[in-house]
């Protein structure tokens, strides 16, 4: 925590996205950071990304039920150690049901694409290194329009936030801080959306983690 002086509310910056910050306790985001070291470890572990221009993101992730690579899911390591990807934990399904209603409400959440029905079976864990970003982009490989579910650990970020017709204007930036959840579902699901920067050493050093962390739970619609 960092003394606010009011808590920081839930917001909702577009249609269908909904941010709730300090969504995580210290404990789940302790435990949180725990098991992304251990996802983390080969096989299967965290790699870079080369984007089909030659471009080399600036993230490191790891990936939990399907294998993201640009641009497709599958089920090993197709771009890396060929290893098959590590299961989708069941914890995590629930934690992100939890997303949902804590977002939506449990009365609001019917009116959400995909949401009544909602079946994780995806995560992807990014992790900022000081200095690292991501740039615009839309979650578009997944086959239904379920809302994604966002927790961020460690290092603040500024988030942004756009439209879903184009990578430009408008746009509105969010600060995401360790333990926010961010969903976009509805008709913000298929948004633009990218980190500008995260800022570094601004997490509670407690969290022993050295830049930001970020979980995103998907729904695939793949069998
Ligand atoms: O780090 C974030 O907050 C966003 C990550 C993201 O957009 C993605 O993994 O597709
Ligand atoms: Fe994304």
């Amino acid at each position: 925590m960092t003394g606010e002086l009011f808590p920081r509310e839930r917001s909702e910056p577009a249609p269908g996205a909904v941010l709730v910050p300090d969504w995580l306790g210290a404990r789940e985001q302790l435990d949180l950071v725990a098991a992304c070291r251990d996802w983390a470890r080969p096989p299967a572990g965290m790699r870079t990304v080369t984007l089909p221009t030659g471009g080399v993101m600036s993230v490191r992730t790891v990936c939990l039920g399907w294998h993201w690579y640009p641009y497709g899911y599958a089920r090993t390591v197709v771009d890396g150690d060929g290893a098959p990807v590590k299961a989708f934990p069941p914890e995590l399904g629930e934690l992100a049901h939890r997303a949902l209603t804590a977002a939506y409400g449990s009365t609001g959440l019917e009116r959400i694409a995909g949401a009544p029905d909602y079946r994780p079976d995806i995560a992807v864990v990014n992790h900022y290194p000081h200095g690292a970003k991501m740039g615009l982009h839309r979650d578009r490989e997944e086959r239904v329009d379920a809302p994604v579910v966002s927790l961020s650990l460690g290092d603040s970020c500024v988030f942004r936030l756009g439209n879903t017709e184009t990578r430009t204007r408008p746009w509105t930036d969010l600060e995401l801080r360790s333990g926010d959840l961010l969903v976009f579902g509805g008709r913000s699901r298929f948004a633009y959306h990218g980190v500008v920067r995260t800022h570094p050493d601004t997490a509670d050093p407690a969290l022993g983690l050295v830049g930001r962390l970020n979980i995103t739970v998907r729904q695939s619609g793949l069998a």
